[in-house]
């Protein structure tokens, strides 16, 4: 069993008469001890999704699904302080998400005291470990530390350090590498790698760069417009993309461009929240729209090794 099994999510803001539908039909489905990857283009709806695994939506989202399951429970159903238990968030900006007036070794206590039940005297050497265990070179200097005294990627350890402190073993990473250089970003991914076989950690990477699916996760979820267009295996995804959607985003790929076979950028917008969509919401974007597209929903395609919605017979293209 899949330890995320999401079918038919839906996430509406706003008023009943002028909704917006900030996720319209997302699947997902994430395996366990894997890196999954959400991608898709800004405002596609992966943060939101990742908030309504939380269970950290604002109250006037309505949220409804056909599945919503964590480990087999009903998240709809589920308080709130199962998910913390659980599930554990790292944002793009780790100086944000920690406090800049409170030592590291503070905030570390803070977050072991409310998670792990031990005493005093045993939080001190576990928040070390923690620490050591995300590859920080001197956990005790870094205890002792304000944030502002780390640099960025120094600060994301730490926050990756905070998620495992709370005893999770599923962490939501929201752009974790945007905010750091390149260099940087690689070693955060990497330790992400490592500690999903380390600590049988499961991980939803969520991202709008191809190459972090392609560095890190084994399997990965293209949205598109709160839609779910494809899923599958990365090496499968990366090598026969079935989804002009996931085709467009590989060819906006740097390399792609730089090697002058493919497309700098995707050309147009993805459609309004407000919106309403007849067919397939990738139609006046695709390049091989048919008649059909902008008037009915895509039928989910599998072939076995992943699985699409687009009207295209899958010989096509
Ligand atoms: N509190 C809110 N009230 C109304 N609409 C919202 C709210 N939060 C999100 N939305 C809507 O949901 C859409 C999806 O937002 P989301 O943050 O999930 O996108 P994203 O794919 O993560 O993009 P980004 O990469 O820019 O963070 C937004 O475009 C917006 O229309």
């Amino acid at each position: 069993m899949s330890l995320v099994e999401i079918k038919g999510l839906s996430i509406r803001f706003g008023s009943l008469h002028n909704p917006i539908h900030a996720v319209r039909r997302v699947d997902l489905s994430i395996e366990r001890g894997t890196i999954h990857g959400l991608i898709g283009e800004s405002g596609c709806g992966k943060t939101i999704s990742g908030m309504a695994l939380l269970g950290l939506l604002p109250q006037s989202a309505r949220v409804s699904a056909d599945a919503f399951r964590f480990d087999g429970l009903n998240l709809l159903d589920v308080a709130k302080s199962l998910r913390g238990r659980r599930i554990a968030m790292i944002s793009q900006d780790p100086a944000a998400a920690l406090n800049p007036v409170l030592r590291i070794g503070r905030q570390m206590d803070d977050v072991l005291k409310s998670h792990s039940g031990l005493p005093r005297f045993q939080r001190r050497a576990a928040a070390e470990e923690l620490l050591a265990a995300t590859g920080l070179a001197d956990p005790r200097r870094v205890l002792k530390s304000y944030a502002h005294q780390l640099s960025g990627g120094m600060q994301q350890r730490v926050v990756i350090a905070q998620a495992l402190a709370t005893g999770a073993d599923f962490i939501i990473a929201d752009e974790p590498t945007t905010a750091l250089d390149v260099t940087v970003g690689a070693q955060v991914l990497a330790l992400l790698k490592r500690l999903v076989q380390e600590r049988a950690l499961t991980v939803l990477m969520i991202t709008h760069d191809m190459d972090v699916v392609a560095e890190c996760c084994d399997s990965a979820t293209v949205l598109y417009a709160g839609h779910t267009v494809e899923a599958g295996r990365t090496d499968e995804l990366l090598a026969a993309p079935r989804h002009p959607y996931t085709q467009a985003l590989l060819a906006a790929l740097p390399d792609a461009v730089a090697k002058g076979e493919r497309l700098a950028s995707i050309e147009g917008h993805i459609p309004s929240p407000f919106a309403v969509i007849e067919g397939c919401p990738f139609a006046p974007r695709c390049a091989s729209a048919m008649a059909v597209c902008r008037q009915a929903k895509p039928p989910e395609r599998d072939d076995g090794n992943h699985c699409w919605t687009c009207h295209l017979e899958p010989h096509h293209g």
